[in-house]
């Protein structure tokens, strides 16, 4: 659980306090320095302001560049208050230390306590311009529980009919989308502001959205990867679930539906992968009273059952969206919301808990780069394209990166040619951050997803096998060696065969260590990662525990010719002219 700080009771004198505290808690080594004594805030003597420092520091990175900050509350998470005139001298000293640290503070909410006054606060960095802190939200739940309706609603500011006004403006974005610049997943994009105010505004004509004018105004930009509800989409769901790395999921559900369909399936997937989910309940405009609390009452039992394990909260006012919102990285906590497509109704409590949200990827300077291909694009005049997501390290332009593995196991070199973030051209992205890359010298046909561009430092290996710990959640019969599925691993998705298990046979709710080989072309893996091993309803979900490489081979004569083929076709790309600065202004990068 993220604990929000706090700090400044009114119990103490800093006299007593300063002799009780032992001289570690003064030594931060980088972790919060929980002051155990009131009125720090108040008036913090040289030592303790710098260890104030290295905490807010310590807890805005923690938190991608923004954190929630208690002014007034006890070290101990109790409320104690603070008069007006301490609490004027703490905000001071808080806007002290934002200022050291290039922040913005913004109220979000302030309550009365018996000692007087606590205030919560957003602290966000900034950031420089044409850079935003980046969230990644996977959109799920049933066909019709208003999935494109609430992003319609969301993204281009106006509220539905009930009879899929909203959801039209998405389908034209849509078609767009659809015109081959694009993934399969579809994607929107909501801005916010430093103080938290939404700053999409669709063009008054078309009704289309500006992704460079959204992101250049932005401090925080949610991507909303928009999941199919359908089951026959089920296998680009889980892609989206997996390839796309959201931070967080947001299922939604129809009040009047209920918890139909692929409601569980969608929630289940979530769960294997640890993604933290938030519910949306829509249609309450329409829904007669009985049913939405029969589905409040359902939905509450299912998160709280033995298989999710989690805290339903019902999310009713700004302080239950500050609270849920604090501590929703824990993955425990589900924040329930209820609202209206048609009338607005707890919209504004949605947009706030959005804009609350921070992203869970961490980020190191020093980390070699990875970048994982989700999808790829031929763009003409530019040339190959590839979208994905940057797992770590920076990405450059014009940098050398190895691309693979190919069918042989092996990894080229190749340079960036630009670099796309969110539409937007840019010079580096890094850790954590979606992008396309234009890359010269190769062949659109020799890329596929799941393939990587990483740092040469890493001296990328592919496997064609691995063992995996998984746990089989439904299989109608047993799972026995030579057993084939497709394994979703990142934005790798390929049929594997089971060689070998630490158990002769698996059926539903068995656990084993399994031995898996997959059936076409190496792939580039890590140890710890999640997959999910899938086969029509069968599922199982697992970390990747061991490697079983297979040496990087040298290149034979049929990848020689692949690669001269791809110099080739790049530079009838490039002969083609290199007018492409708005061709892939127009790419749809994640
Ligand atoms: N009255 C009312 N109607 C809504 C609300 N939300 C969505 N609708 C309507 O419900 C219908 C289905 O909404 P969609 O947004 O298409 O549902 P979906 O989940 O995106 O469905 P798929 O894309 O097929 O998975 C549309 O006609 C919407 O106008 C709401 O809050 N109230």
């Amino acid at each position: 659980v993220r604990i929000v700080h706090s700090v400044g009771d009114r119990n103490q004198t800093s006299e007593e306090v300063k002799e009780e505290i032992p001289a570690c808690v003064f030594q931060c080594l980088g972790t919060y320095c929980n002051f155990p004594f009131n009125l720090a805030l108040v008036s913090p003597t040289g030592e303790q302001y710098d260890c104030l420092l290295k905490d807010l520091q310590a807890r805005t990175e923690e938190g991608s560049g923004e954190t929630i900050y208690v002014v007034g509350a006890g070290s101990d998470g109790g409320d104690y208050g603070l008069d007006e005139k301490d609490m004027a001298a703490s905000v001071a000293t808080v806007q002290s230390l934002c200022k050291q640290i290039d922040a913005d503070l913004v109220l979000l909410r302030e309550r009365r306590e018996s000692g007087g006054r606590v205030r919560d606060y957003l602290i966000r960095r900034r950031v420089p311009e044409n850079d935003f802190l980046e969230v990644r939200v996977a959109v799920v739940g049933n066909v019709d529980a208003g999935k494109s309706t609430l992003l319609g609603v969301l993204t281009h500011g106006e509220l539905d009919n009930g009879r899929g006004f909203a959801r039209q403006k998405l389908f034209r974005h849509k078609h767009e989308l659809e015109s081959g610049r694009t993934s399969s997943v579809g994607n929107d994009i909501l801005g916010f502001d430093q103080q938290g105010a939404v700053v999409n505004q669709p063009d008054s004509h078309g009704g289309g959205l500006d992704w460079t004018r959204i992101c250049q105004r932005s401090s925080k930009v949610i991507t909303f990867i928009d999941l199919a509800g359908h089951e026959k989409y089920l296998k680009t769901t889980v892609f989206g679930m997996t390839g796309h790395l959201p931070d967080f999921c947001m299922l939604m559900v129809g009040s009047n539906a209920g918890i139909i369909g692929m409601t569980k399936e969608h929630l289940g997937l979530a769960l294997a992968l640890n993604v933290p989910v938030f519910v949306v309940v829509t249609k309450i405009d329409m829904c007669p009273a009985n049913i939405l609390q029969e589905t409040l009452k359902l939905l509450q039992r299912l998160l709280k059952s033995p298989g999710c394990r989690k805290i339903p909260i019902l999310v009713q006012n700004n302080d239950d969206v500050i609270v849920t919102a604090s501590n929703f990285s824990s993955e425990r906590m589900c924040p329930i919301f209820q609202i209206s497509n048609v009338t607005g109704e707890n919209m504004d409590l949605l947009k706030m808990f959005l804009n609350l949200l921070s992203s869970r990827s961490t980020f190191k300077d020093d980390e070699p780069a990875e970048f994982q291909i989700d999808d790829t694009y031929s763009v003409p005049g530019v040339g190959t394209v590839v979208s994905g997501t940057t797992l770590r390290g920076w990405i450059r332009l014009n940098e050398t990166l190895l691309l693979g593995p190919d069918p042989l196991g092996v990894f080229i070199p190749i340079t960036v040619k630009s670099i796309h973030r969110k539409r937007m051209p840019v010079k580096e992205v890094r850790g954590g951050q979606t992008a396309s890359f234009a890359l010269k010298k190769i062949k659109r046909s020799a890329i596929r997803k799941g393939m990587v561009m990483v740092s040469p430092r890493l001296c990328p290996q592919a496997s064609w096998e691995f063992e995996a710990e998984i746990l089989v959640l439904h299989h109608p019969t047993t799972i026995s060696p030579r057993y084939q599925a497709m394994v979703h691993c990142g934005s790798i998705r390929q049929t594997a065969t089971i060689l070998s298990m630490s158990k002769e046979c698996l059926r539903t709710g068995d656990k084993a260590s399994v031995h898996f080989r997959f059936i076409k072309t190496p792939e580039y893996l890590h140890t710890d990662r999640r997959l999910v091993f899938r086969e029509g309803r069968t599922k199982a979900i697992g970390t990747i525990t061991k490697l079983l490489q297979a040496k990087p081979q040298a290149k034979t004569q049929s990848a020689r010719k692949a690669a001269s083929q791809g110099d080739a076709a790049n530079e009838d790309a490039a002969s083609a002219g290199s007018g492409s600065q708005s061709q892939q202004v127009r790419l749809h990068d994640m």
